[in-house]
This record gives C-alpha cells, structure tokens and sequence, in this order.
C-alpha cells in the first residue's frame, strides 16, 4: 500500500472534491500542481515538469507557478475552457500543528473570472443556466459576476436556439443537468462552451430575495445559477441583484440568426464591430454606457410609452447642447461603478479601485446638478431620481488618501487624520526618518567625509557607507563593520541600531494598521453596494441617451413617430452603417411606403444595386426607433413591431452546419410559423439555393401564404422577374425596383427605389464590372439575347396559382430543349404528376435518383 506524506493525504483529499479542476496548491511562494494536473499544466503553460518525494518509492509529478505572478497563468487555463481551483492556507504556517490547514477559497470557471485580458470593459461576462421547460424551450438565466446583473428569459426553439443565445451573449459557461449535459456536448465543445454540472441545493430562504420577482417556471434556473456561482467562489456575493425577467410582448423580439443578418452586434464577417449598429452608435463615454447599449441593442422595446419617455429624453439633450457638453466630461471621470461594486462585494477591492469609486462619486452632484437646472422636465426627473451617495464620498474621501498605491501592503491608502493610532505611528517612523537625516549630516562634519551616507537594505537594516578612499583618514573608533563592498564599507552604530528598532517597529505597527482599518473600511463598504449599483444603472441609461443624442446629431438623424396602426412610412431613409462606410460618395435615400392596405413590397433590381441595403435599413430604422433613438430619415411614421424575422444573405450556420438552401428554408420556416401581423419581414432572394422553378415556386407560394394569413409588413427581393405580375393577383402586394441605367453599354446604378417592377437584368454589366474576360461577356450578351427572346410566354406564368406555374415552367423547358411534343403521351402525363406532387423537401438524395430512375423507366418502357 502506499502511503503518502500527511500534506500529499491532505492534497489528495482536497483534489477529490475537484476533480474538474487544476489544483493550485499553496507552498509558501508557490501555487504547486502534482500528477496529472502537474504534467497536463506543464503542457498548456509550457512549464517545467518535476517530480516531488512524497513518501512513496518513486516522485510524484510536480509544477508550480509563483504566486504573485499566478493570474496570467490562471487566465491561459480558463481561456482554454479549464477551471482552476484555488486553495490557500488557511492558517498562519508560524502557529501550525503538523500540516498547515488549507481550504479551497475560490473556484475560477470561464463564466465566473472577474479579471484579466478576457474581460473587456464594454462586455458583459455572463454564465448561464438553462434547464428544459418541455421538449422544445428552455429557462434561461444569465449572471455576470463582475457587475452583479441577473437576468432570466424563456428560450423557445430547442437546443439550437439555445446554443445561438449563448454565441449571441457570448457565453462561455452554461450550468446545465446531466441529461442536458449529454444532449449538448458535442456542439458545446465545438462552439468552445463549458458545461457545467448543477450542484447542490440551496436553502430557500437564502435565494429567496433573488428569485421572489421571477415567474414561477424561472425560479428553479434563477435558483440553481446562484448556487452554482455561490459555491464556486465560496463568498456570499452582496451585489447579485435579483433575477429580472422581462414579458416578452414588452420587447422587440429579433431571433440571433437576424441580429447576425441585420448587423446588429456582430458584423457576418466575423471579426471586429466595425461596420455593426453597434460600432456607429457606441459614443458611450463609461463602460458601464456601453454595456448598457448593448442590452438596449439586444431587446429594443415593444412598448409605445416607454419608447417615447427615451425619445423624450434624447430630443431634450439634443435641445440643450451646452447641458450635453458639461454632462459628458463629467460622465468621462466616471469609472466602472458595478465593477468597482462588485469588488467590493468580492472583497478584492484595492485602495486605488476605493480612490476611483471616491472619483466617480464627486462627478455626482455636478451630473444631478447639470440634469435639475437645464430647464427640461424629462432631464430634471432624471436628474431627481439620481441618488449622490454623498455619504460615501465622504467616508471614501476621509478615509483614503489622494493617490493610492496598487497594493495595500506598500502603505499610504489610509488618509492622516482618518485615524489616531495610525497617524502616532506614522509620526514616530517619519519622525525617525528625519532624525536619520540629521544623523547623516552630523556624521559628516564629525568624520569630515562629505560624501558618507546613510542608506538602508532589508537584510542588514541602516548602514553608514564609507568610501574605501576615505577610511583611512577618519576616525572610526565608534563604528563598528557590518559589511564590505568592492570599494565601500558598511558600519553601525548603537545609537543607530536603537533607532531603527524604533523606526521598523513603528512602520510594520502602522503597516499592519493600515491593513485592519482597509479590511474594516471594505466591510463597511459592503452594505452600500445597492446604492452603488442603483448610481450605476441611473448613470449608464444617461450616458445611453448621450450617445443618441451624439449619433443622431452627428448622422442627421430624426425623431420618429409612432401610431396604433400597422403603416410604416420612412421618407428618404438611409442605412446608417452603409452611409458611414462610403467613401465620399453620396449615399441615395430612399422612401419605403406601406400603407395598410399595401404593406407587402416586392423589389427587383439588378444585382449589387442595393436590393440588401434597402430591406436592411428599414429593419434598421425599426430597431433604433424601439430603442429609443432618432432614425436615419428625413421622417419615419411607424408602427410598434413585435417581431423581425430576416432571411437575407447565405451567412453560415455556425451551430448546425446545414447547406445554405436548407438554412434558408429553416429561417424562412421559422419566420412564417412565429410572424404575426405586427412583425416586419425581409425575406432577401427566396429560392434562390434552389432550381429556378423550385425557387420561384417556393417564393409565390410564401408570399401569398404571408399576404393570406400573415399580413405582416413585408419586403421580399427577388431576381425572378417572373414573380412582379403577382401585384396583379395579390391586393397588398406593391411592386418596386432599384433602378439603374446603362452609359456607353456599362451600368451605373442609381440606387434609387422606384414605383413598378425592374425590367431587364444587369447581370452581365456585373460580371463586366468585375472584370469578367471580355469573351464570356460577349457570349454572355448573345445568350441573354436569346433566352429573352424565348422565354416571352412565362412572364405571364407567375400570376398563376402555383401548381399552374410549375406545369407551365415545366412545358416551357422542354420545349426550350427541344424534347416535348404538343400533345402528351398518357406515360409522360403520369410522370408529370408523379413529379408535381412530390415532396422535395422530405426527399433524400438517394430517394430522388431512385425516383428519377423510375421515371425514366416509366418513360422508356412505354415509347
Ligand atoms: N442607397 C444607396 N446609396 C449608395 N450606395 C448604395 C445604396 N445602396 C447600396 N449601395 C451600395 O451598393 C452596394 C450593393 O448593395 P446591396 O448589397 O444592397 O445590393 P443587392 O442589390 O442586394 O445585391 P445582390 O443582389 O448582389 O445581393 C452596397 O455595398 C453599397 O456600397
């Protein structure tokens, strides 16, 4: 049997209760790794592996990190998806029995690191929580731990969903059970999310205040996520607000896929923010502004008196320019006050956090003053709700001294005057000090060596340095040598022994003072943290409404209007982003009219002349104005939408990896299932992934499914031009196209949004533009030309109802190969209907050759 040293047995008892995790074991200086943790660490941080005796015949495997530089090391391991377990002693090693006790303090997961270069400022850091409702949705809670926010939602839509909402929040930790565990794990991994198993219960009273708010089927995800969080950083976290959870009718409701489509957040290029909404609207000045510009970004609002409070506010600010000016440097000396909160809370708070928190808070009273006194309602309530935690500052101000250092170990955090023990001992090492000095400039004139000096090191303590070439001239006898050096000596004396007993003794007293008084300070600090956090949110929404006022300055924006109707009227609305990014050229407004009674539009155009960028901007100009901000328009009557449903683009399918054409029949399935009549609907190029008569079929049939029993506000591009008679058919339907013209056989697009449908393809300009071989485009023309002047009778083909539609295309192929006669043989007929009444989609490619097989057949054993 082997038996292990009694702090190996205690090791390996600690490490059984963390067998998820690396084991950062403290000796002394060092946070050590042994066995696998040892040699897997040693790998991932590219550290020297060694060995440790442990009682056992053969070493055991061992690495180890100083602790003063662990937070690096510790960042690279979470960032790899690890979790790393902290375990400290616990008791002083001086008054130890056998063993120094130790304890695991902390648990450090992805979702739950606080610090680091993974943490940006303007990002929430959220873990997450999801437990199945029924089969197909999910409660959903998300925590940050650095800011103390909670939030709970109801994901409808099965795991893929669930996955989209944690690459949307970019969530690195999801808590999940074992079963769900199971059901996620492959896609996690792939998507680099850490699923972490539940633990175990929580009293109820403790989570109690957290959850009271929340409706009951979110109570058990809002519970299970603080037990989680509780148990892996093993303090009670003061400044976890309770669990919000907000209905989802109060809020504009954009499925992931669309905020990646419409650019909201994340560009579909990947890669950085440059070229979202986000990019252009973020004139936040604090963190905290620019976190909350996100969530606004996240969930615009559905509820008109809401909106219109925000849009209040901004068309106030912009009014008082002045007001604004002074708001923003104020706002500008704000620092992260949830942050600073949550620090305080987690009890690794510094004096130089304290000193800018102190900071902050001195902005305050200026900011409500600027708000109350600028004359306009909207900022005086806001000004008036505003709390100065004038206390604090207070306290803060007396307390702490003007410039802290980093670590309270190198004193001076403590202000002179805060408290009377500390400033005596303060008094008696500076006292000492300068009677050091007075010594130095006595020694001199009695030894006569101007340049003898007194210094000070950590091993010998105070020394009076003499130069080699003055010793022989002095008198010395008082001196006794401590030291040499290459060409000085070092000396003592018992006057100065005394001294310094008296100085180091009076400086670790004050040091360790200085410690209490901070730990006191910080506990204290502790039952002010919702104030803090109340100031926080009061200060983040103001700097949101800035950074309206800022943009919609800046880009000419307009305030929007909105009715009780379904009507969406946007006169000379531009994309903001695509307006931004153009180099000097002039960005071509455009109007987008539905009428009640026609709020169906159909665009055509040639390709690249902007069919996207319209249908984008009108989503656009929707999600700013239910967020509360002005809009890129010269004026914008609207509707409250409830939801936006896009199809546009082929950006890929991160989570399934399905084929574009079935990912555009998924979003456009899920679109019609979940549209009402109050949402807004871009469908960009329907069918396009598919054969002609495929696609062009699938496109009628969803628009008249959407004109019959939608009636949502809808734009639908498409290059079929086939599909522009349907205006004939469908009352709501209005037919418009982005025009452009030809100059000297090239094509100039114009841009600009006209009544009516487009009449010819520029498709070969296109390809001519970009630089196509001249041969194919000459070709290219001769074909157009051809297929043109065959394909006269299908223009008429699409007003049909779609079953017509398809058996005409299908007459009109063969006869443009070639193959069919006037009349059919009654085998050809059969195969025609076999064709039009199979199921594409719920056929697999080895069902359709065999189908294709056997019609053929057919067609070859009755010739
Ligand atoms: N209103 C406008 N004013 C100025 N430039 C514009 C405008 N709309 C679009 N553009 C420019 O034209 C480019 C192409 O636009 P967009 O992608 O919307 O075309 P499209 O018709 O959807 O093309 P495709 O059919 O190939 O997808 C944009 O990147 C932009 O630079």
């Amino acid at each position: 049997m082997t038996t292990y040293t009694p702090m190996m047995q205690q090791y390996l008892a600690i490490k059984s209760e963390y067998e998820d995790a690396f084991l950062f074991y403290r000796l002394g200086d060092f946070y050590e790794l042994f066995f696998d943790d040892a040699i897997k660490a040693s790998q991932i941080l590219e550290i020297t592996l060694t060995g440790r005796d442990a009682g056992t015949k053969e070493r055991i495997p061992m690495c180890g990190v100083p602790f003063h530089s662990a937070q690096g090391y510790i960042e690279t391991l979470i960032s790899k998806g690890y979790k790393v377990a902290i375990c400290e002693q616990t008791e002083d090693p001086k008054k130890a029995k056998g063993v120094v006790k130790r304890e695991v303090v902390q648990l450090i997961t992805p979702g739950t690191i606080m610090e680091g270069k993974t943490i940006d400022g303007k990002s929430n850091h959220f873990i997450a929580c999801a437990e199945n409702l029924t089969p197909n949705s999910f409660a959903f809670a998300y925590l940050d731990v650095s800011t103390g926010e909670a939030n709970t939602s109801i994901v409808e839509g099965g795991t893929k969903t669930l996955l989209q909402q944690l690459i949307a929040f970019n969530i690195r930790e999801l808590v999940v059970t074992e079963q769900l565990q199971m059901l996620l794990a492959e896609q996690a991994g792939q998507l680099g999310i850490v699923l972490s198993l539940e633990t175990e219960e929580m009293p109820e009273e403790k989570s109690a205040e957290y959850i009271n708010n929340l409706p009951n089927e979110l109570k058990g995800v809002g519970k299970t996520l603080l037990q989680y969080v509780e148990r892996t950083q093993m303090r009670s976290l003061t400044h976890i607000q309770p669990f919000t959870y907000t209905e989802t009718k109060e809020l504009l409701r954009i499925d992931t896929n669309s905020k990646r489509n419409l650019e909201l957040l994340e560009s579909i290029r990947g890669g950085d923010q440059k070229g979202t909404l986000l990019w252009l609207l973020d004139e936040t000045v604090t963190a905290m502004g620019g976190r909350k510009l996100k969530q606004w970004l996240h969930q615009p609002l559905a509820t008109r008196s809401v909106i219109e409070n925000r849009l209040a506010i901004v068309t106030d600010l912009l009014d008082e320019f002045f007001v604004r000016n002074e708001l923003r440097e104020l706002l500008k000396k704000v620092y992260d006050l949830e942050r600073l909160a949550g620090r305080v809370a987690f009890g690794n708070v510094g004096g130089r956090d304290l000193a800018q928190l102190r900071e902050s808070l001195r902005q305050v009273p200026a900011i409500k003053a600027q708000l109350i006194d600028s004359g306009k309602s909207t900022l005086a309530n806001l000004g008036e709700k505003i709390n100065e935690c004038a206390d604090i500052e207070e306290l803060l101000s007396k307390a702490i001294s003007d410039h802290p250092p980093i670590s309270i170990k190198e004193g001076d955090v403590i202000r002179e005057g805060y408290n009377g023990n500390l400033d005596e001992l303060r008094f008696a090492s500076r006292n000492g000090k300068d009677w050091i000095a007075q010594l130095e400039q006595k020694e001199r004139e009695v030894t006569g060596i101007k340049n003898l000096k007194i210094g000070y090191n950590r091993v010998f303590g105070y020394y009076i340095e003499i130069t080699k070439s003055q010793i022989a001239n002095a008198d010395l006898s008082r001196y006794e040598r401590k030291q040499t050096l290459a060409n000085a000596e070092r000396y003592i004396t018992e006057e100065l022994k005394e001294k310094e007993a008296i100085i180091l003794n009076a400086e670790e007293q004050s040091l360790a003072l200085e410690y209490d008084l901070f730990v006191e300070l910080r506990e204290r600090l502790k039952a002010y943290i919702p104030r803090v956090q109340a100031l926080a949110s009061e200060i983040s929404e103001l700097d949101v409404y800035m950074s309206f006022a800022v943009v919609s300055e800046k880009y000419r924006f307009v305030k929007p209007t909105f009715h009780e109707g379904r009507a969406l009227k946007i006169i000379g609305g531009r994309h903001p982003v695509v307006e931004k990014m153009l180099n000097k050229q002039m960005y071509v407004p455009n109007d987008c009219v539905l009428p009640d009674n026609q709020n169906m539009m159909l665009i055509t155009g040639p390709n690249m002349s902007g069919k996207s960028t319209y249908m984008r901007q009108v989503a656009l100009i929707v999600v700013l104005a239910q967020m509360g901000c002005y809009v890129p328009a010269d004026e914008a009557v609207l509707p409250i939408t409830d939801q936006i449903f896009t199809r546009i683009g082929a950006a890929d399918d991160l989570v399934a990896g399905q084929s574009t054409f079935m990912v555009e029949m998924l979003e456009s399935q899920h679109a019609i299932t979940n549209a009402t009549a109050n949402s807004l609907l871009l469908f960009d190029e329907i069918g396009r992934g598919t054969s002609t008569y495929d696609g062009m079929a699938l496109a009628q049939s969803m628009m008249e499914f959407i004109h019959d029993h939608i009636g949502a506000n809808t734009l639908f591009s498409t290059h079929y031009h086939e599909l522009t008679s349907l205006e004939e058919e469908l009352e709501r339907l209005q037919n418009v196209h982005v025009s452009a013209t030809e100059k000297d056989g090239k094509v100039v697009f114009l841009h600009k949004v006209r009544q009516g449908a487009a009449d010819k393809s520029y498709g070969v300009h296109v390809a001519q533009l970009a630089e196509m071989p001249e041969a194919i485009i000459e070709r290219a023309r001769v074909l157009l030309e051809e297929f043109e002047s065959k394909s006269g009778e299908a223009e008429t083909a699409a007003a049909e109802p779609v079953e017509d539609a398809l058996q005409l295309s299908f007459f009109e192929e063969e006869e443009n190969v070639g193959v069919a006669e006037p009349s059919l043989t009654g085998a050809e007929q059969e195969v025609l209907e076999r064709l039009q009444k199979m199921n594409i989609m719920g056929t697999s490619p080895i069902q359709a050759i065999n189908v294709l097989y056997e019609l053929q057949q057919a067609l070859l054993s009755k010739k």
